[in-house]
């Protein structure tokens, strides 16, 4: 060894290194006692590898089978699946973990309520913001979606006269864009009159996809790619950019607009902006500056849009590939009790329409990416594993609601066993299709309004069924899970009652 040091200086440090490595993590790592593949313990960037490859759902369900309910896959990461994880790291109350500082990533303006670590300061922000997505300014909100389900049914008529199938993912991604331009911004951006993908949406798809690419990376390499894409002449990646810039931009303008007509006398519009424009701290009678609305009104571009459009798909797919249940949800929206001029008091409780969403939602997994929580000062249990302080810890959906031990025969789509009498309220503890706990989805009832009226319009008012020319539903899973194959639906006015 001596000899080696004296005349391979190079060689002695390397082996060094391995040693000062190798007894590291055999005696001094924290994590070393956390099972997981040889190469992803070790090595970080295991989950964005996943998510590139298109591998995620499969990957997280193959090393929780072999290695168990936690498990590690990077240097400082560990996945946690089980029931128990579910309060312990999402939360319930004031006991729920941080969001780690990959969040940053997620940044359009200043830090949104999505994107904000700083647990006061977001609860200070939901606390103003609340208001805004409550059942009360959702009432308001009825008319703007039920314009857009009337253009949406118009040109679904026009498939059902032609006979031509119709792609639902694509159809479905004109409708969530169009209703949520008309709710954050107040502008709908015409794509179902029009029938394509406009500029803004593309920039908009662009940006996203930037900003998940960049959530994903290892921290380490982040700064690196934003010089990447900054500087490199590679077509893609100046797109990805330039959308990214666009959308701040754009966004910021929009929102200009109504910012400077705050004070007038008129009341705000019934979108969420002009809930948000009006939102006031119950206590401190604080309110949200521009910056604030600037960045809220492009998160929930994001947050709502490709989220809507992979859904309903997969609630459509799931209910065309069975057509006993859809015949159930059927002859549910077909009451003759029900009238045509759809409400939302009338659909919104309709417990198989209720049960078909959780269902589809929870075998397609519409948040596929991992969301990072950071270990307490003090470290927590989970699984009887102690997870260090300061340890990356994901609580992966997919992983959750495919676990049997909470969903018996979990690949199979039963929208039963929401049912209250089957469990459903017991159930709804893991259904995290819009997350649980205080990071919660704020949106979820405006994501409810809005796939309850086109679902309850759709089956009421036509008979539907697959093309045999439609594959399984292939998706690409980055952090919001989109569909990668058309949906052809065959569509016909619905045969009367009998
Ligand atoms: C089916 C549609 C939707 C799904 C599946 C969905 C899912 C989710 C999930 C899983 C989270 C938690 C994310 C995390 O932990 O980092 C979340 C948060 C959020 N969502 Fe949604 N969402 C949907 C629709 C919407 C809509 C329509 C809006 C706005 C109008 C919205 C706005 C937000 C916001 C602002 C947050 C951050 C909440 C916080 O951290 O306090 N979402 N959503």
């Amino acid at each position: 060894m001596l000899e080696i040091g004296l005349e391979h200086p190079r060689l002695a440090a390397l082996v060094a290194l391995i040693t000062g490595y190798i007894l590291y993590s055999t005696f001094f790592d924290p994590l070393r006692n956390i099972p997981g593949p040889f190469l992803a313990r070790r090595l970080p960037g295991w989950l964005a590898y996943q998510a590139f490859t298109c591998n995620t759902e499969t990957a997280i369900l193959e090393v929780h089978a072999k290695y168990g309910d936690v498990v590690r896959v990077g240097p400082n990461t560990v996945l946690a699946g089980s029931a128990e994880a579910v309060p312990k790291v999402l939360g319930y109350g004031e006991h729920y973990l941080d969001k780690g500082s990959d969040y940053n990533a997620l940044v359009f303006h200043t830090p949104s309520i999505f994107s904000e670590v700083d647990k006061s300061i977001h609860s200070r922000k939901r606390r103003i913001a609340a208001h805004a997505y409550s059942m009360q300014s959702l009432m308001r909100m009825e008319d703007l979606v039920l314009e857009n389900v009337a253009i949406f049914l118009h040109q679904m008529d026009q498939f059902a006269r032609s006979g031509e199938t119709m792609d639902a993912a694509e159809w479905f991604k004109f409708y969530a864009f169009d209703v949520i331009g008309d709710l954050a911004f107040g502008k709908s951006f015409g794509l179902l009159k029009r029938g394509v993908t406009g500029e803004f949406v593309t920039h908009i798809s662009s940006g996203v996809e930037y900003t998940f690419v960049l959530f994903l990376l290892p921290s380490l390499l982040r700064p690196l790619s934003r010089f990447l894409v900054k500087w490199l002449p590679i077509p893609l990646f100046r797109e990805l950019n330039h959308g990214f810039a666009y959308v701040k931009k754009e966004t910021a303008q929009l929102v200009q607009e109504r910012w400077e007509k705050r004070d007038d006398a008129s009341p705000q519009r019934g979108d969420i902006l002009g809930a948000l424009i009006e939102a006031t701290n119950p206590v401190t009678k604080e309110r949200l500056g521009f910056g604030d609305l600037a960045t809220n009104a492009s998160t929930n571009i994001v947050a709502g849009s490709d989220t809507i459009t992979i859904s309903l798909t997969g609630i459509l797919y799931r209910l065309l590939r069975n057509p006993d249940k859809a015949a159930k949800l059927v002859a549910e929206v077909r009451r003759p009790s029900l009238g045509d001029s759809t409400s939302f008091k009338d659909v919104q409780k309709l417990p198989y329409l209720d049960g078909c969403i959780k269902e589809g939602m929870r075998l397609t997994t519409p948040f596929a990416g991992p969301l990072p929580r950071i270990s307490p000062r003090k470290g927590f249990e989970v699984a009887k594993h102690y997870i260090p302080p300061g340890t990356i810890v994901n609580v992966m959906q997919c992983q959750i609601h495919m676990d049997e031990r909470i969903f018996p025969e979990p690949h199979t789509f039963q929208p039963e066993r929401w049912f209250e009498d089957s469990g459903g309220r017991d159930l709804d503890k893991y259904f995290l299709g819009f997350s649980t706990g205080p990071r919660s989805c704020i949106g979820k009832n405006i994501a409810i309004l809005e796939m309850k009226l086109l679902l309850y319009s759709l089956f009421r008012r036509y008979d539907l069924s697959l093309s045999p020319t439609t594959s399984n539903l292939r998706c690409l899973r980055l952090l919001v899970t989109k569909p990668l194959s058309p949906v052809l639906v065959n569509i016909r006015p619905a045969a009367p009652v009998e």
